[in-house]
């Protein structure tokens, strides 16, 4: 076609007499094809007529035979298997099926997306890279699995997915037997049901399967599920965020539909009068997943005709199919784990064989990458440098073709054959020149330094808190106070000075009523999911219009992600699942509760005492730690804060100045103080950045009560290992000098207070 195509353009081009005849020809065949097939300008496809004489086998009435029956779920046309209903699809819904079974990832970090141009931004942002298309993966929406081509994406999609092409058996009885506003309308289909025009008598409709909204075309419907029920990871760049001047403004006009937001009694008591609508939305959902269940189970008769049929060419595109699903049965180790392997290998050799064993088998010279990373991180590894030898006698295998990292490499823009190669070209060009730069050039010297105590949790903490100095600030520890000797040496330890809790320490001051305030959520499984859990519920029920840190709708989410990092927003109050929950530790609504899963440390500073910084690289939205301490009401607070003086203020943490705009505009305020100067975590030796890498958001577990909210800290960007961990204090300026801040970033206030 494509040099027939060339020909007659060509001719064409020639002879305008040409020209004219080509366009006659074209409009007779088309006027033909209409005659023959029934297609008519407005509709492209009429059910009827094509029912009628499409030179199929079946026929579409009689019940009996329904059953057996393949109906194409778009169109209704009918197919004897999955072979032609996939080559139907190809041919006439090529761009319904891209809807639905083509995302995208990143090549680099295997993050997913629904949109081309959103992965290109990622890998210029994320990785900061010019786009090119090796760094593109084509990745299959139902089930994740990622490929080089749309060729071994679609094979894929008809040999895993081809259910998906049809009308399920229940979607074509409910079609016949169910009126048109009947809630088993939100039970058919798998992505997307139809109700056909003449079995329904209304028009073709595609209903959402999550939320029910129906959708006259099948790419409103698309667009409906990405914007809608998509996650983070599939969806574009973090939108910036609107200040409180923002909120303030729209308040003001009359603008702002800011989140619905209830709090205290009358709020949990709202819940629990709600809690009967939480448990019908529950049932309709559970015998929504009930058909779902039954819809896609494929009846294994038909797998083993279909296979029959395969003639040998496809065969080996199947077998192709299935090398790559083996393939991927083992993920693929992201930049963390690379890293934190990469950390402890004494070479090229014991990097692959550990990354191996863990993953499979990977892209060569995944060292580059790796030596990359660890570059990025401030981590010194001689093992990436050519010529390296390994003390513990590994041998490397020494590769002709690799340049030294020294040579620098012409950058030349290649199309790779395969995948593999893309991988390859990837490792090799960029990473050595990155590593050169960062390596050669920005050498640091090297500090020393000595553990004070392996950890200041003495077992507390499921990771042990170490507590280093460097030696050049040994002396320091010293008390100063007149004294010239070190006996004072062991009292200025930081673990000292207060006990290491890993729960908040409620004061008597506080008025709560909180046990029987608790709500668990009636998930019966081991591990909650946002469509039934109560918790997600309770969310969406106080926050209407909540937004992720994309921008994107929070509806029907859990606050975290699969890998537990934490997606809402600043500002709205998380609710995790509790001990009334017949759910497990595992459970995605778990973080918080959980402790500190990150390795920290605390350090000396030179200018601003002790501080904590990250033990190992941690990734935006990771959980850090929660702070901890004594929490007391407003009036005893005051009084505390009289006790201790301004300076000797420093651990108390005022949940009330932490709430952030969102939190601010909201009415009943959160009149609470955290106090560590006795009671506390590591959490109380973080200080104060005006330009920090943590936030903090208010998370209820034991209580639904705002009052008992823990605090939680989270990483708000990726922190490289051994940055220092900083929130910023929103501390009031007093009148005076105050206390300078030495937080040393660009954007320093001046002052602590
Ligand atoms: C919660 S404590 C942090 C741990 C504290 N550095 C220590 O040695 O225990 C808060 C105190 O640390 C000090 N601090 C924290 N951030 C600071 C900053 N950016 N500039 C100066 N001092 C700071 C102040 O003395 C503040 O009162």
């Amino acid at each position: 076609m494509e040099i027939q195509l060339q020909w007659a353009l060509s001719e064409a081009s020639k002879d305008f007499g040409i020209g004219e005849f080509l366009m006659k020809l074209v409009s007779s065949e088309k006027e033909r094809l209409n005659r023959i097939w029934g297609f008519n300008e407005d509709s492209h496809v009429s059910s009827s007529v094509m029912e009628k004489s499409a030179p199929l086998p079946s026929a579409v009435d009689g019940s009996c035979e329904d059953d057996k029956k393949i109906k194409c779920k778009i169109c209704s046309q009918v197919f004897r298997d999955n072979q032609e209903i996939g080559t139907h699809w190809m041919e006439n819904h090529k761009k319904e099926s891209q809807w639905l079974f083509r995302g995208y990832a990143c090549a680099i970090c295997l993050d997913s997306f629904t949109n081309k141009k959103v992965l290109e931004s990622h890998v210029q942002e994320r990785h900061c890279v010019e786009f090119v298309d090796r760094y593109m993966l084509l990745q299959c929406m139902p089930c994740g699995n990622h490929f080089g081509n749309s060729e071994e994406l679609w094979l894929h999609v008809l040999s895993v997915h081809s259910i998906d092409f049809r009308m399920s058996n229940v979607a074509q009885q409910h079609n016949m037997s169910v009126d048109g506003d009947s809630p088993l309308k939100l039970e058919l289909g798998n992505s997307a049901s139809i109700n056909h025009p003449e079995n329904s008598g209304a028009g073709r409709k595609f209903i959402c399967r999550f939320c029910g909204l129906k959708f006259d075309l099948l790419p409103d419907l698309g667009r409906h599920h990405q914007a809608a029920h998509m996650g983070p990871s599939v969806i574009g760049p973090q939108s910036p965020k609107k200040g409180i001047r923002y909120y303030a403004y729209k308040l003001k006009s009359g603008r702002l539909s800011r989140p619905r937001f209830k709090k205290g009694l009358g709020a949990v008591s709202y819940r629990i009068r709600n809690r009967g609508a939480a448990n019908m939305k529950k049932r309709i959902q559970a015998s929504k997943s009930l058909v779902m269940g039954e819809i896609s189970v494929q009846p294994p008769v038909s797998e083993a005709v279909n296979l029959g049929r395969l003639v040998e060419s496809q065969c080996s595109s199947v077998s192709k199919t299935l090398l790559s699903e083996i393939r991927k049965t083992k993920p693929w180790p992201n930049n963390l784990d690379i890293l934190s392997i990469a950390r402890l290998a004494c070479c090229k050799v014991s990097l692959k064989a550990s990354l191996e064993e863990k993953y499979g088998v990977l892209p060569e010279r995944l060292y580059l990458k790796a030596a990359k990373l660890c570059s990025e991180q401030n981590i010194q590894v001689e093992w990436h440098q050519d010529g390296f030898v390994c003390p513990n006698g590994c041998k490397i295998f020494k590769d002709p073709h690799l340049l030294s990292p020294l040579v620098p490499l012409p950058f030349v823009e290649r199309q790779p054959a395969d995948f593999s190669e893309q991988m390859n070209d990837e490792w090799e060009v960029d990473e050595c020149h990155y590593i050169i730069d960062s390596y050669h050039l920005g050498q640091r010297p090297l500090h020393k330094d000595t553990i004070l105590c392996d950890d200041i949790s003495f077992g507390q903490e499921s990771i042990p808190v170490a507590c280093i100095v460097d030696d050049s600030l040994l002396d320091s520890l010293c008390v100063p106070a007149g004294s010239s000797d070190c006996q004072n040496f062991r009292s200025s330890m930081p673990w000292e000075s207060f006990t290491y809790v890993t729960k908040p320490v409620l004061d008597q001051s506080l008025d709560l009523d909180a046990e029987s305030l608790q709500l668990g959520c009636a998930c019966s499984q081991s591990i909650c999911c946002p469509e039934t859990c109560d918790h997600v519920y309770l969310f969406d029920n106080d926050y209407e219009d909540a937004k992720d840190i994309y921008g994107q709708p929070m509806h029907g989410r859990f606050a975290y992600d699969q890998r537990g990092r934490i997606i809402v927003e600043e500002g709205y109050i998380v609710y995790e699942c509790n001990r009334r929950c017949s759910c497990n530790k595992s459970c995605p609504n778990r973080v918080l509760q959980n402790g500190v899963c990150v390795k920290l440390e605390v350090f000396k500073t030179e200018n601003k005492g002790w501080a904590v910084r990250a033990g190992e690289a941690i990734l935006r939205g990771t959980f850090v730690c929660e702070y901890i301490g004594e929490v007391l009401d407003e009036q005893e607070a005051d009084k505390r804060r009289i006790r201790y003086g301004a300076e000797g203020c420093g651990y108390m943490f005022n949940v009330d100045a932490q709430i952030n705009d969102m939190g601010r505009l909201i009415e009943e305020q959160a009149q609470y103080v955290i106090d560590a100067s006795k009671y506390g975590n590591v959490s109380r030796f973080i200080n104060h950045s005006c330009l920090p890498n943590l936030v903090n958001h208010q998370i209820l577990v034991d209580s639904m009560d705002y009052q008992r909210a823990h605090i939680g800290l989270y990483a708000s960007r990726d922190i490289a290992i051994g940055e220092e961990l900083t929130y910023d204090y929103h501390y009031k300026l007093l009148a005076g000098e105050g206390c300078p801040c030495q937080c040393g970033t660009s954007k320093c206030r001046g002052r602590l207070y």
